[in-house]
């Protein structure tokens, strides 16, 4: 398997394609979803939204609910991601002083996340009942069913040479991350062959791990496994995704970049006390 499999929800799965995509959630965590309608909405707006929201004065961004700073996100605790972010829905995300984003904006991620709710339940089935065969339920608890909006902005002439990566190898917290991103031959993602490796942190396989380019493509999006599905399933069943996002290197010195996450009951952050 050198690319990952695509599944279609409208479709029937035949047991070949079953298979594929229990292989896939071993060896890298992840498959693509064709999903015409998201990747639509997020072009016919949100992206246009969101290169306006970035281009706002820092202070301005800085009181915004949601936002987090260029380099303040850390991987592992440590390492910081050179770029800047938004969250939307995220629990306990409680500011003093936060003014909310500009209307149009979230207008255009509750569209999103509107029509990403007609298709969900379809692939939770899918993936639990179907691929996984799993008798726990996964839907229908509050804290499972939890789901927040993340927009990520990458400025290339922020990095402070044009070597470093766009993000880390890394592992996201919840069950299952829907990324859609623009299509652009050059976008850098890359998903680790987890069969490749002995290690299981993502910052030993990151260092040892093949790693496959994820190719964007027109009316498809990526589906992760994240570390919260991966404790639940057991890792013979579901490894978590450890991906990163290399470049931008010399042909995106000038090209920003921005990518919508849709975060399924990922952990609230900050945490709830214990
Ligand atoms: O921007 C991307 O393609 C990946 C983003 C990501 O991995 C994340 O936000 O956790
Ligand atoms: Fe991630």
């Amino acid at each position: 398997m050198t690319t990952l499999p695509i599944i279609d929800l409208s479709a029937k799965q035949d047991p070949a394609t079953v298979e594929n995509l229990r292989h896939a959630l071993r060896k890298y965590g992840a498959f693509r979803l064709w999903a015409p309608e998201l990747k639509q909405a997020v072009a016919g707006g949100l992206l246009r939204e969101a290169r306006g929201f970035f281009q706002l004065p820092t202070e301005v961004k800085q009181r915004t609910k949601g936002y987090s700073g260029f380099g303040t996100e850390l991987i592992r605790g440590t390492t910081p991601i050179p770029k800047e972010g938004i969250n939307f829905f995220r629990k306990n995300d409680q500011r003093d002083g936060c003014i909310p984003p500009p209307a149009e904006f979230f207008r255009h991620v509750i569209a999103i996340h509107d029509n990403w709710k007609r298709s969900q339940d379809q692939l939770f089935n899918l993936v639990f009942c179907d691929v996984l065969e799993s008798d726990i339920p996964l839907t229908g608890t509050p804290s499972l069913d939890y789901e927040s909006v993340g927009i990520q902005y990458y400025n290339p002439q922020r990095m402070i040479t044009g070597d470093g990566d766009y993000s880390p190898p890394h592992m996201d917290g919840g069950t299952l991350t829907i990324l859609i991103r623009e299509d652009d031959e050059g976008d850098g993602l890359e998903v680790a062959d987890l069969e490749s490796t002995e290690e299981l942190g993502s910052d030993g396989v990151g260092r040892e791990a093949d790693f496959l380019r994820v190719p964007t493509a027109p009316d498809e999006v990526v589906v992760m496994v994240g570390t919260r599905l991966q404790r639940i399933m057991g890792r013979t069943k579901a490894r978590a995704c450890v991906h990163r996002v290399v470049g931008p290197g010399q042909k995106h010195s000038t090209d920003d970049r921005v990518s919508v996450g849709i975060f399924r009951a990922c952990v609230p952050h900050p945490p709830p006390p214990a």
